[in-house]
């Protein structure tokens, strides 16, 4: 699976891009501000229905005209797929194939990761960055994941909002068996996926950090010997002076340790920045061990914090990847030299396919 093409229209300071990727390794290259991020950012949008650096579709509204629009032509072994993402006058719209479709199907259609110069939140921030980054593989490998973890969210909502209204035992203990059951379910799948990350993100953490030992424990957001729906009962009082369902699926959290110690204050920012690397990586093998088709990668600033000797390290794991990638650098970077890459420039928000390294 890769994208054969892509297409924008007034996204940040494009007026319209057009973009024939190769399936394999993808560099852009201009200055500062050329509009490198902005064009990640498109692609990113076409597999995500987000953008990873706005909460505001309004701000990425480009130069002309009341709306943006993104497409992408996705071809995977003996089919294509037409993806489209737009937002006009405050709605977004998607469409797969000339059909509306909802936001959860662009990812499944074109899965993609990204690996930022604020990835280093992934490591070192709160739960929830660690959270969706498991989560994003669970919904790649168990189908049910999705509509599961909806339903849990759903009488999550319902339970605390009885919570919050001081409701009676009855009408708040309603939702515990619904709840338990998506929460146990919703549970298992994030924990043989953790544990599956865990072996594999070693691998990759050996290999570009040269550090052996990493490990990812998962823990589950409530005590792990006790069935959640007994949770749910023991914990009633607490939850109704706190006003909210205080364990479960949603306080969930993945610990990185390296060597014995947590990841976080262990690592420089270089090494932080290839064990996001490494994490990535990892979650798009377990992917392909699953059959599923190699996820695009997006890869902003490759060279920002790392030494060249490092920059060579990733650079030689990326060349094995089975799946597209794309990279934004300032310039060709030295690692890249003599390889198989397509490469495009870009300034001032034009975009041109340059002469091969
Ligand atoms: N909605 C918008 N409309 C027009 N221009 C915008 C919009 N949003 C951002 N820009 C401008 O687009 C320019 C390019 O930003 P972008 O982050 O894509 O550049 P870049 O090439 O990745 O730069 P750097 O290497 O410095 O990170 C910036 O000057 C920014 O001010």
């Amino acid at each position: 699976m890769h994208i054969r093409q892509a297409r924008g229209q007034n996204l940040r300071l494009y007026s319209r891009f057009e973009l024939e990727p190769s399936p394999s390794l993808n560099l852009i290259v201009g200055a500062n501000a050329a509009g490198k991020t902005s064009l990640l950012e498109g692609l990113y949008l076409l597999g995500r229905a987000r953008s990873f650096r706005s909460s505001e579709a309004a701000e990425l509204l480009g130069p002309s005209g009341s709306g943006w629009s993104l497409y992408a032509d996705i071809e995977h072994e003996a089919q294509h797929d037409r993806l489209g993402i737009g937002w006009m006058d405050g709605e977004q719209e998607q469409r797969l194939n000339g059909e509306k479709v909802r936001a959860s199907a662009l990812p499944r259609t074109l899965p993609l990761q990204l690996i930022d110069p604020i990835g280093h939140r992934l490591v070192e921030e709160g739960p929830g960055y660690r959270r969706s980054y498991l989560d994003w593989g669970v919904f790649h490998v168990e189908p049910s994941f999705y509509a599961t973890w909806q339903r849990y969210q759903r009488c999550l909502k319902q339970r605390n909002q009885a919570l919050r209204l001081g409701s009676s035992d009855r009408a708040i203990s309603a939702w515990d068996e619904e709840l338990s059951l998506a929460a146990e379910s919703v549970t298992a799948m994030r924990k043989a996926h953790a544990a599956a990350l865990s072996s594999v993100a070693a691998d990759w953490v050996a290999e570009l950090l040269d550090i052996a030992g990493a490990r990812i424990d998962f823990m589950q957001g409530w005590n792990a010997e006790t069935p959640y729906r007994e949770v749910l009962e023991q914990q009633l009082p607490q939850h109704r002076r706190l006003a909210t369902t205080a364990q479960g699926p949603h306080r969930a959290e993945l610990k990185l340790s390296l060597a014995g110690q947590r990841a976080k204050g262990r690592v420089s920012r270089g090494q932080q920045k290839l064990l996001v690397a490494a994490l990535v990586l990892a979650q798009c093998a377990i992917l392909i061990a699953h059959g599923r088709p190699a996820p695009v990668i997006l890869i902003d600033d490759f060279g920002a914090e790392l030494s060249a000797a490092f920059q060579e390290r990733f650079a030689r794991a990326l060349f094995r990847y089975p799946g597209q990638i794309f990279i934004t650098a300032f310039e060709l970077p030295t690692a890249f030299k003599q390889q198989d890459v397509r490469m495009f420039h870009v300034e001032h928000g034009q975009l041109s396919l340059t002469a091969a390294p």
